[in-house]
């Protein structure tokens, strides 16, 4: 039997609204993430962009709408939880451990460790010791793949803006996440390590993650995006394909105008 149904998204926003006193931060928005793209999503400054990243997040709850994750809802998943059914994300300035190592750092985001459980470190001791090895090689590896294995041992206090963000994206990977939620992976990265990142991120998408990302960088955005979603004031402004976007007169004059 054929079945030509589309998938249904990885990720759906219906009609979300999140308003902070008077202000309308995110007003009736709506997106879809279709698994195994990288979608972008741009607008000016204040338009809402990280406002929705925390609500597709459940990082803040909406006032209404929903989000779908897999199909299923998840405002009441707390984030540990939404990460084990596999969405992560990064933030602005990025989140690491400043007194910990990378590699600590990247220890502390892997999931489902036997060790985890109190009861198993007094029952699985070999079990627990072999996990924390396999986990270490798959740090490592990570760690590779985006120039960071020479600082395993350093603080991640001690690496610049953009290694911060390298080790963030690093670290999202442990969760073996199907999506990550990239907040300006490129803003203050000097270019030869934003073109790292990019080609970083397709690579990942070939291994099958799914990517939303957030960028002022048009750059980053039109060279790595499927679709890009524009916000304007909280609301959709426009979505299509990078180069349809590129040539839109409202998302234009929604920039300009700033
Ligand atoms: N916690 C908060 N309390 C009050 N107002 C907020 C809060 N968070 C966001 N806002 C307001 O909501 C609006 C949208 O902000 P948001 O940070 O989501 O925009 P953005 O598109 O990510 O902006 P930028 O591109 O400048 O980072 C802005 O007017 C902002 O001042």
């Amino acid at each position: 039997m054929t079945n030509n149904q589309p998938l249904p998204p990885l990720l759906a926003a219906n009609g979300l609204c999140k308003s902070f006193g008077g202000i309308k931060a995110v007003n009736n928005a709506n997106i879809t993430v279709e698994s195994g793209s990288i979608t972008g999503l741009i607008g000016p400054n204040g338009a809402g962009k990280t406002t929705l990243f925390n609500l597709l997040s459940n990082f803040i709850q909406p006032d209404t709408g929903e989000v779908l994750f897999d199909g299923e809802p998840i405002h009441n998943l707390a984030s540990h939880q939404i990460a084990l059914q596999g969405m992560v994300r990064t933030f602005q300035v990025a989140r690491v451990l400043s007194r910990l190592s990378v590699m600590e750092n990247m220890l502390l985001a892997a999931q489902k460790q036997t060790g985890e459980n109190f009861w198993h470190v007094w029952l699985q001791p070999r079990k627990m010791i072999q996990e924390e090895r396999q986990l270490k090689r798959k740090a490592l590896e990570i760690l590779e793949s985006v120039g960071l294995d020479k600082k395993v041992a350093n603080y991640a206090g001690s690496l610049s803006g953009g290694q911060r963000k390298l080790l963030e994206i690093a670290r999202a990977l442990m969760a073996d996440p199907k999506l990550i939620l990239l907040d300006e992976p490129a803003a203050g990265v000097n270019p030869t390590l934003i073109n790292q990142i990019c080609q970083h991120i397709t690579e990942w998408r070939k291994e099958g993650v799914t990517f939303m990302i957030i960028e002022h960088n048009m750059d980053v955005i039109m060279s790595l995006c499927d679709r890009v979603w524009v916000l304007a004031e909280g609301s959709n402004l426009a979505d299509g394909k990078p180069e349809e976007i590129q040539n839109n007169s409202a998302v234009l004059e929604a920039y300009l105008g700033q």
